[in-house]
């Protein structure tokens, strides 16, 4: 008979998973997923169940990384909750398995993986793509992502080191310029909106230092170096009109087909990232919607065809946006990191297997 699962609690999971630990293992991870080699990483898309009656869904996450002897799922649940519900909208579990011989060996709480995992992928994708003078870092919302995200970019990006050049004379007789360099410190700047004020006022009452409470997306976005999305939102809220060319979103809401954070005009003059391509193409409503237009053309030329009209439609105008990269992709680089350009990394949660951190695995067998 097989040994009963080690049980680890949110809190333990919250103290066994560091941020530290965790982004130099998903940069790991995802490169190699991203080679799809399947003798080493099985992550398929995750099967979703809406609860309709209840505006939620259930997701199974199935994960298989062959070399580390890790065979594991999420179980995931995400609810769209009226503001101010003390229900938390996503809640999970994983469970590990004993690969060779199939039994559960672990039964760990997922909210705390699923806060800390998805923060850290969006900071790998700000690390990658945010431009290199980013001062202003602005997050949309004030649920557990919010201040998941908070806390890692914070942590990370606190500073931002700029080496200013200076130029002068080193003789009288020899003239030459020469350069020296001053490493200058700024500190971040965070702005947070929420729906409703008092709630990302909420948010910033729980922090130690100084966070501005905005009153519109557009207050908080303009300007800022980096965005983060991470609401409930159904519909665009972000629009690209907003944003300062080359800024760096990283947009983690919006994880059904039907579900949007970004407008159509920041997604198709954006170069976009994915966690997964497969993902992405089954789930995000910022890709699948943004070329609502051209289906809904191609639609009626199909139907009006016996009537001889031929449609012409801008396909620049229409098209849908496409996805440039995944974001292991460039970590194993096969892509690069269009720094330069305004970027949205679109996340979807898919890639959970690299949560499965080996202090954790350690912790059970
Ligand atoms: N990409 C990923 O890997 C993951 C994505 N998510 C998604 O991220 C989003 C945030 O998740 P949590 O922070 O856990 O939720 P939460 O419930 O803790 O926070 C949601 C936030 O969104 C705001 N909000 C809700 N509906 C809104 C609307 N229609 N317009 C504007 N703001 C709205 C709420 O006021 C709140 O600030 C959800 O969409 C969730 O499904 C969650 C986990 C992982
Ligand atoms: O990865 C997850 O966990 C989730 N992804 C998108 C929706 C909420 C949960």
């Amino acid at each position: 008979m097989s040994e009963s699962p080690v049980l680890l609690n949110k809190h333990e999971v919250e103290r066994l998973l560091t941020y530290d630990d965790l982004i130099p293992r998903l940069e790991s991870v995802m490169g190699k997923f991203s080679k799809r080699d399947s003798s080493e990483i099985i992550q398929p898309v995750r099967s979703v169940v809406p609860i309709q009656q209840h505006s939620g869904f259930l997701g199974v996450m199935p994960a298989y990384l062959a070399a580390e002897g890790i065979l594991c799922t999420k179980i995931v649940t995400f609810y769209q909750r009226a503001e101010g519900s003390s229900l938390p909208s996503t809640q999970a579990t994983v469970l590990l398995f004993h690969p060779e011989h199939g039994h559960v060996t672990a039964i760990m709480d997922g909210e705390a993986i699923t806060a800390k995992r998805t923060a850290a992928v969006s900071a790998i994708s700000a690390k990658l793509f945010k431009p290199a003078l980013s001062e202003v870092l602005c997050i949309l919302g004030s649920g557990q992502q919010a201040r998941s995200h908070y806390d890692v970019f914070t942590k990370l990006f606190k500073f931002k080191e700029v080496t200013s050049m200076k130029t002068g004379n080193t003789s009288k007789s020899f003239k030459m310029c020469f350069c020296v360099c001053d490493p200058v410190l700024y500190t971040l700047q965070v702005r947070v909106w929420s729906r409703r004020k008092e709630m990302a006022q909420r948010f910033v009452n729980d922090l130690q230092d100084p966070v501005t409470v905005c009153s519109s997306v557009k207050e908080a976005v303009i300007g800022a170096d980096v965005i983060v999305t991470a609401t409930g939102a159904s519909q665009p809220i972000l629009f690209g009109e907003w944003v300062k060319p080359g800024a760096h979103i990283a947009a983690v809401g919006a994880c059904r087909p039907d579900w949007r954070e970004l407008d159509d005009v920041l997604m198709r003059e954006a170069v976009v990232y994915v966690d997964s391509r497969e993902g992405a193409t089954a789930e995000s409503g910022d890709i699948i919607l943004s070329g609502v237009c051209i289906t809904f053309h191609q639609y009626n030329i199909a139907d009006l065809s016996h009537h001889r009209h031929t449609y012409s439609t801008p396909k620049s105008l229409f098209s849908q946006a496409e996805v440039f990269a995944e974001l292991g992709e460039v970590l194993n680089g096969s892509f690069p990191a269009r720094r330069e350009k305004t970027t949205v990394f679109k996340s979807l949660g898919n890639l959970f297997f690299h949560s499965c951190d080996p202090k954790i695995k350690n912790k059970m067998f």
